[in-house]
């Protein structure tokens, strides 16, 4: 297994406030006016909360996708369960999908096949991804992993010196 070079860590705090200030940048696209949020699971869940809710988006649908089987090893994507129908009308006009990222851009690609006149909006970018996305909050670079907090806990830290000794 191969960690990438830079640590992105994001707190609770952190992504509620990246999460609304995406809220913010959808609420000037398309007049704010969705029809409906289709959330990528599982990462995409806690962004759809948030922006549900600023939005006043009732209608939550997901599409559920999985590709990183062994941590930050990305494997055969599989999509495990397919969007509703009746929001694949008119190629999804209208319809709002959310990820909490997109990264080598591989799951917004399939899922953008899916509805192509979709919006789609993520977190957080990386640059192979960012073509992808029509809106995002953050860009990080190609050789950092994002650690979100529903993936973490409380641990020690070394301090910054123990590495730096000579
Ligand atoms: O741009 P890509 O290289 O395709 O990577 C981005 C996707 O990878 C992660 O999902 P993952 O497949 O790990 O599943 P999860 O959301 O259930 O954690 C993340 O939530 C994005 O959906
Ligand atoms: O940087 C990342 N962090 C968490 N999950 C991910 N899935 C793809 N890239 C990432
Ligand atoms: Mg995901």
């Amino acid at each position: 297994m191969s960690l990438p070079e830079k640590a992105f860590p994001v707190s609770w705090d952190q992504f509620h406030r990246d999460a609304r200030a995406l809220a913010w940048r959808l609420a000037g696209a398309n007049k704010g006016q969705w029809k409906a949020i289709v959330c990528i699971t599982r990462g995409g869940l806690v962004p759809a909360a948030i922006i549900s809710r600023e939005l006043g988006i009732r209608v939550i649908e997901t599409v559920c996708v999985a590709s990183y089987h062994d941590y930050t090893s990305q494997g055969q994507l599989q999509v495990l369960k397919e969007i509703t129908p009746a929001l694949l009308v008119d190629d999804g006009a209208g319809v709002l999908i959310i990820d909490d990222l997109t990264d080598t851009g591989k799951t917004a690609g399939i899922v953008r096949a899916m509805m192509p006149k979709a919006h789609f909006a993520t977190v957080y970018a990386k640059p192979k991804g960012r073509p992808l996305v029509d809106t995002f909050v953050t860009e990080v670079s190609q050789d950092t992993w994002i650690y979100f907090p529903w993936d973490m806990g409380f641990t020690y830290q070394k301090p910054i010196a123990d590495d730096h000794a000579g």
